[in-house]
């Protein structure tokens, strides 16, 4: 039955008025178009409705309610809106997730659609525009890059064969601190410094410290530079809200970046520019820096490597690794200062480990049990990354009942999971024995969504295996060798400072005395 034979079918029923027979017709084209928009509106709706959130001003949204610490004021948040809820930052989406449920679904269940990164203005620019593996995207250059690091660069056979260097570094350190003796150290400077210099050992056998002795990167200019990267990847930054506003740079965040980047570059470029030139020579080491270049000279699409994705890798591994464990070593030593009693368990177990008589080797990490649940317990409090690397769907999802829109920058707050009283007994206190309990099987590799401090699935910390190896022979070698003191009328100071990375307000400092029975272990 055609339109007009219905209208006929009308028209019979209320006479052969014409106008009537018009007007119906009217209604009845009115009608059909409004209802059929309505399926057609249905079929487009989200099956779920957007999570909840408060709600913003106009076209600045809940920027200006979030205040410096993001995590804690995230926190707060899902206290009233639950564990999934939105905020609109500029022209920005953002859905912030505070429970094991929702985080095993973006993880686990969903993974491969949130395992693209969101990645700031600032991460582009000190990548290359996303050449390295923390910020890239999740496509192919990406899984091959992050398969080489994993599986040749980090297999364990390679962290092995690298001990001495790590080594090298660290008795540096301790030499440095000797020298301080009963002096005020700035403990956080000098485990960075350890850090990096370890790192560098380990990837090119050179030292930051020794290499560039003449030029501007000392021990607090390195920490200095180190600082301003890390700070500009996470600072709040219009142009990541307004990505129209970009070209401004309103917050200098571009401009201040590059120049960080080549002071970076131009460590990094030396580095690389000795070893091409003593390739010429014939006299080529083999070691982390050498097998990047030489995927860089590959013919083979399958492992080559760009120089930017080489100088980006670098990146990752020389700051992003040891910032993130320098910061979780000075934590761990802050908590043992402030909780006398469990830092005379440490020195205890140390003694009958170690022994007075000889330095830390990494042979008797396995064996630390209880310092290794103190850096777990600070994991759990001071989560080095509180809200991980902000993740992005790659298409529209859903999550615990909520449509999720593609593109949204999802931050997942591990640390108010970590402090949530429903997971965790007495939340905030320091209590390491909670990881000794052996039914409980915890581990770095976010396979329980309670405690996720490198996060999980397929976007976990790439450089896991080194991290747990450093942290620990780090804080086990300046605890075994020191014994630490708060400088006379000071106190430990435990306040955070949000940044991408979570450290500490005010910078440890403490006053060191020998330990080890032979001072001639020291030299
Ligand atoms: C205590 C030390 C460290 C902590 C707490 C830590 C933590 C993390 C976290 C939370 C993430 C993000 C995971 C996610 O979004 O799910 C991450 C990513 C990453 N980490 Fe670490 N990390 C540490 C040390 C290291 C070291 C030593 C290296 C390199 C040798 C490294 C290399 C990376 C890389 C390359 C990524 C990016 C992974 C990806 O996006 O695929 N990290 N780390």
């Amino acid at each position: 039955m055609s339109f007009f034979q219905i209208l006929d079918g009308f028209a019979a029923t209320w006479g052969s008025n014409k106008p009537l027979q018009a007007l119906t017709a009217v209604f009845i084209a009115a009608f059909s178009i409004f209802f059929a928009s309505k399926i057609a509106r249905g079929f487009r709706k989200p099956p779920f409705p957007l999570p909840p959130g408060p709600r913003g001003l106009p076209i600045i949204g809940y920027l200006p309610f979030l205040g410096t610490d993001l995590h804690v004021a995230l926190a707060n948040l899902a206290s009233s809106y639950g564990p999934v809820f939105k905020l609109r930052l500029g022209t920005k989406l953002c859905v912030v997730v505070s429970s094991p449920a929702a985080v095993k679904e973006i993880v686990r269940d969903k993974d491969a659609i949130f395992a693209n990164r969101d990645a700031s203005v600032g991460a582009l620019i000190a990548t290359y525009g996303g050449h390295d593996i923390a910020f890239a995207d999740y496509d192919p250059e990406w899984r091959k890059m992050r398969k080489l690091f994993v599986q040749e660069m980090l297999s364990k056979a390679s962290i092995d064969a690298c001990y001495d260097k790590r080594r090298e570094g660290v008795r540096m350190g301790i030499r440095e601190v000797y020298g301080k003796t009963g002096e005020a150290v700035n403990i956080s400077q000098i485990l960075l410094v350890t850090l990096v210099d370890s790192v560098v050992r380990t990837l090119w056998g050179g030292s930051i410290l020794e290499d560039h002795k003449d030029s501007s990167v000392k021990g607090p200019e390195l920490k200095q530079m180190l600082n301003e990267f890390i700070t500009l990847l996470g600072c709040p930054n219009i142009s990541d809200f307004f990505p129209a506003l970009a070209w401004l740079d309103l917050q200098g965040v571009a401009r201040r970046m590059r120049k960080v980047c080549a002071q970076i570059d131009s460590i990094l470029d030396k580095a690389i520019n000795e070893r091409t030139t003593a390739g010429v020579n014939g006299s080529r080491r083999r070691d982390m820096l050498q097998y990047l270049l030489d995927l860089n000279d590959s013919e083979d699409p399958a492992s080559s490597l760009s120089m930017n994705q080489v100088k980006a890798l670098l990146k990752d591994i020389v700051i992003g690794g040891t910032d993130t464990t320098a910061t979780i070593t000075e934590w761990a030593l802050s908590k043992l200062l402030k909780h006398p009693e469990t830092l005379e368990q440490v020195y205890q177990e140390l003694n009958q480990v170690v022994g007075l008589d000889s330095m830390v080797e990494e042979s008797h990490l396995p064996q630390l049990h209880y310092l290794n649940a103190v850096l777990k317990e600070t994991h759990r409090l001071h989560p080095a990354l509180p809200l991980l690397v902000p993740r992005r769907p790659s298409q529209t999802t859903d999550v615990c009942g909520y449509t999720i829109p593609q593109g949204t920058k999802i931050l997942i707050n591990v640390w108010a999971i970590h402090r949530d009283a429903q997971l965790w007994d007495m939340p905030s206190e320091f209590r390491p024995e909670r990881f000794l309990d052996p039914a409980a099987k915890w581990d770095y590799a976010g396979n329980d969504f309670r405690y996720l401090p490198f996060g999980s699935g397929r976007r976990v910390c790439a450089g896991l295996p080194l991290a747990e190896r450093m942290q620990m022979y780090a804080l086990a070698s300046f605890l075994h060798c020191f014994k630490w003191e708060v400088p006379k009328g000071e106190e430990i100071e435990l306040s955070e400072t949000f940044g991408i990375v979570l450290k500490k307000a005010v910078p440890l400092v403490a006053v060191p005395t020998p330990r080890l029975s032979d001072l001639k272990l020291y030299a």
